[in-house]
């Protein structure tokens, strides 16, 4: 059976995680659901923070809140004693409304705007990831009245093309993301932040894509990066006091997919870093890393209800769900796979192979193709693993479906972090039109 951390079934045959009944948590809050295992999520947390531990070094381990952010999963992540990856104004409000400490946020983004920075600036966040001139631009307008000098590091793109979605990657040279590492272009960066008092440089920042299960990428990644500081270093006497190798560790999504332990990861950027240093006579810098999905991805599990079914002779069955690409985009975007369960008789014989499609007006709204599955009926539970991250974050209301609840749940606790998006909500920004009358 296909199950992460606290899930398994109870001795009503229906799925259980965290000690929690899913069918009992879809009946009180309804469907689609997501639900949280927060003691996976902090598992994975100690996991990471535990390995750079064992190797001795200053590390931070930020969460990258693109995957999932709300004001109860940056809370957890600030008590699990994770820093943070925020890529937009609304992430930092967030975190910002949810208490979390500024210094340990980092600002990402390829266009940032103006407000964006002056609001970074004014919660004094523990450093901006500046990734283009523009943005250097601003910042230097921004800081240079204030008279306080910005932490910054450089985003560059090294090169590395890690195999993954193509829509996923980053790290190679085409890319709208960060300063080319090989063209000159990074080298311009850095004199231009070394010569202006606006800025404090710490180091390095690269992230070379996302869902990655070979460690040989991160690698390479890491001794392009130390090669250049170490340029800097020989040629402008540079000391670099960070470097950061970015996020993108695999996840298990279906028996397909073999990722390696979060540890051998770090293990192996640990490694290169120290080598690197060593190799360019330079101290070890802190190393940071910013994961998203395996923080938090095989954690979620979205619950819908079944409802219509279509026979196609001979080709397939169709069993429809009451969400869709509203509530999870990633496999109409990326082609992205799943596992499911009736969360209601999860022990039943898959009798049966059924196309889980969603109910958005689009042939592309597919959540799973060629499913075994128990005869499903209209009424029971669909549980879909790992959608705790790009799920809830990538979700719209595209058909003018409400967003679904979020409920985290943790020894036999469960609570509703993210109320049901109702119609009201949906309409609340519209305004009637007045229409002119002509004279
Ligand atoms: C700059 C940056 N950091 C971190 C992440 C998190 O990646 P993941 O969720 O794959 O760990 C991303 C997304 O790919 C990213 O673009
Ligand atoms: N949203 C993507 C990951 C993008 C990561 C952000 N750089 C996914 O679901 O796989």
């Amino acid at each position: 059976m296909f199950f992460h951390g606290t899930s398994r079934v109870n001795e009503k045959g229906h799925l259980e995680i965290g000690g929690v009944d899913t069918v009992e948590l879809a009946e009180m809050y309804g469907t689609p659901l997501y639900i949280y295992d927060v003691a996976l999520i902090r598992a994975r947390a100690r996991a990471f923070k535990e390995a750079f531990r064992r190797h001795g070094v200053r590390a931070q381990v930020a969460y990258a809140s693109k995957a999932f952010s709300s004001i109860a999963i940056v809370q957890l992540a600030a008590e699990e004693g994770l820093s943070l990856d925020v890529v937009s104004g609304g992430e930092l409000y967030t975190a910002i409304a949810a208490g979390f400490p500024s210094e340990r946020i980092h600002f990402h983004g390829n266009n940032k705007s103006r407000d964006e920075l002056e609001m970074a600036l004014k919660h004094g966040v523990g450093c901006i990831v500046a990734d283009n001139f523009y943005e250097l631009e601003l910042i230097e307008q921004l800081a240079v009245p204030s008279g306080r000098a910005v932490p910054v590091l450089l985003r560059v793109t090294p090169g590395v093309e890690a195999h993954t979605h193509d829509y996923i990657l980053t790290g190679q040279e085409d890319s709208k993301f960060g300063f080319d590492l090989n063209n000159g272009q990074a080298d311009e960066a850095f004199r231009r932040v070394m010569g202006s008092p606006a800025f404090q440089l710490l180091g390095v920042h690269c992230h070379i894509g996302s869902q990655i299960f070979e460690t040989a990428g991160f690698v390479l990644a890491a001794q392009k990066v130390f090669t250049k500081m170490a340029e800097w270093n020989k040629e402008h006497g540079f000391v670099p006091s960070v470097i950061n190798l970015g996020g993108g560790f695999g996840i298990r999504y279906t028996e397909e997919d073999d990722p390696i332990p979060v540890s051998a990861y770090v293990d192996c950027i640990v490694e290169e870093v120290k080598k690197q240093a060593e190799a360019h006579r330079l101290p070890l810098p802190e190393i940071w890393i910013e994961p998203g999905r395996s923080l938090v991805g095989d954690a979620g599990t979205t619950i819908y209800t079944i409802g219509s079914r279509k026979d196609v002779p001979n080709v397939r069955t169709y069993i429809a769900v009451d969400g869709g690409m509203s509530d999870n985009i990633r496999p109409a975007l990326y082609g992205a796979k799943y596992e499911a369960v009736i969360a209601n008789r999860v022990l039943g014989e898959r009798t049966e192979t059924v196309s889980i499609a969603g109910k958005c007006c689009e042939s592309g709204d597919m959540l799973i193709w060629d499913l075994a599955l128990p005869e499903a009926k209209p009424g029971d539970y669909l549980a879909v693993f790992c959608t705790g991250a790009y799920g809830y974050s990538m979700a719209n209301n595209y058909n003018r479906l409400p967003r679904p609840a979020v409920v985290f749940v943790e020894n036999g606790d469960a609570q509703l972090v993210v109320k049901r998006e109702t119609y009201e909500d949906l309409i609340q920004h519209d305004l009637p039109f007045k229409a002119k009358v002509r004279k």
